[in-house]
């Protein structure tokens, strides 16, 4: 059964959140246990109910790090501000909000609990965006590639994901809009490249991404570089790890929702991440900067209209 939230009385909800839980009908309380919050123990829908853009990705020092730079370009910093974890509590994942624009990092591998948050705190129109960092394919380092569509390890556009013992195959597809919007919002930048590409994502950093560096390799540098071109005949630029997930997500969510990741190495010329880590630092810092232009020019058109 569907629960579209913020339905509108003619009937159209076109930007409402959906789960798909007949389960979740009957429960009294939603311990939402890895974010260390829950629906009687806070009033999410006060809590983030305002909530229009939702940035996610790897690590929590980028997250926060996202937050204080959202905060300064929408005129939101206020003197001596601190951004609380709201996930206190919890090691698992560290959450921040300013205004409008949460904040989440995901470790590696994305939880279905971000969906339930959005859809009990009752969001609606809500972008979702995850920040990220990938190892490009023909790329320069540091080159931010706008995910045209993600796609598995045989570059199709689908996560297959066993449930019940059974393969169930759902569509990766993202907002084609969005991803346009993204693209021109890293050309109107112009700080740094944005390409616009097919993102690979596999289940793992090694054998998965065809690296000759991990614990187990069963194939010889030729067979690396001959899958690698099979992929960028795809249209794969980018390689990681949660964009097929999070798209799938997104997509039976009804959210609008997009991927956004920096290229820290080119993987035609190597394995090993050999960059400083000031470089690999401001190379993270792009995607939080396109995605912020993009949302303060959101933002200011709203606010015109
Ligand atoms: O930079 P983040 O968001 O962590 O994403 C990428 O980095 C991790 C691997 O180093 C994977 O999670 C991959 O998807
Ligand atoms: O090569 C890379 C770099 C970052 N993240 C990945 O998943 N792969």
């Amino acid at each position: 059964m569907k629960m579209p939230l913020g339905e509108e009385k003619n009937g159209a909800c076109d930007r409402s959140i959906y789960v798909n839980n007949p389960h979740l009908d009957s429960m009294k309380d939603d311990i939402l246990y890895h974010f260390n919050l829950g629906t009687s123990t806070h009033d999410l829908p006060a809590m983030f109910g305002d909530v229009k853009f939702v940035c996610v990705g790897g690590s929590p020092w980028r997250m926060k790090s996202f937050t204080e730079y959202i905060a300064k370009e929408l005129g939101l910093l206020e003197p001596n501000a601190e951004f609380p974890n709201i996930c206190e509590g919890t090691d698992r994942y560290a959450m921040y909000k300013v205004g409008p624009v949460l904040s989440v990092s995901h470790g590696m591998g994305i939880p279905s609990t971000l969906i339930k948050l959005l859809y009990h705190a009752h969001c609606t129109d809500v972008t979702v965006v995850r920040i990220g960092t990938s190892g490009g394919i023909g790329l320069k380092p540091g080159i931010v590639v706008v995910t045209k569509q993600s796609v598995d390890s045989v570059f199709q556009p689908r996560l297959e994901q066993v449930i019940l013992g059974k393969p169930v195959v759902r569509s990766t597809e993202l907002d084609a809009e969005l991803a346009e919007e993204l693209l021109q919002s890293g050309k109107d930048l112009a700080e740094f490249e944005t390409v616009i590409g097919n993102t690979m994502c596999t289940l793992d950093f090694y054998e998965g991404q065809a690296r000759l560096d991990g614990a187990f390799c069963s194939y010889s540098e030729e067979d690396k570089q001959s899958y690698l071109a099979e992929a960028y005949a795809a249209g794969v630029r980018n390689i990681e790890m949660e964009s097929s997930v999070f798209a799938a997500m997104c997509k039976l969510s009804n959210l609008r929702a997009a991927v956004v990741c920096v290229t820290l190495l080119d993987r035609l010329k190597g394995d090993q991440l050999t960059s400083s880590h000031d470089i690999l630092n401001s190379y993270q810092q792009r995607p939080q900067v396109l995605v912020g232009h993009y949302i303060k020019k959101k933002l200011n058109a709203y606010k015109k209209s």
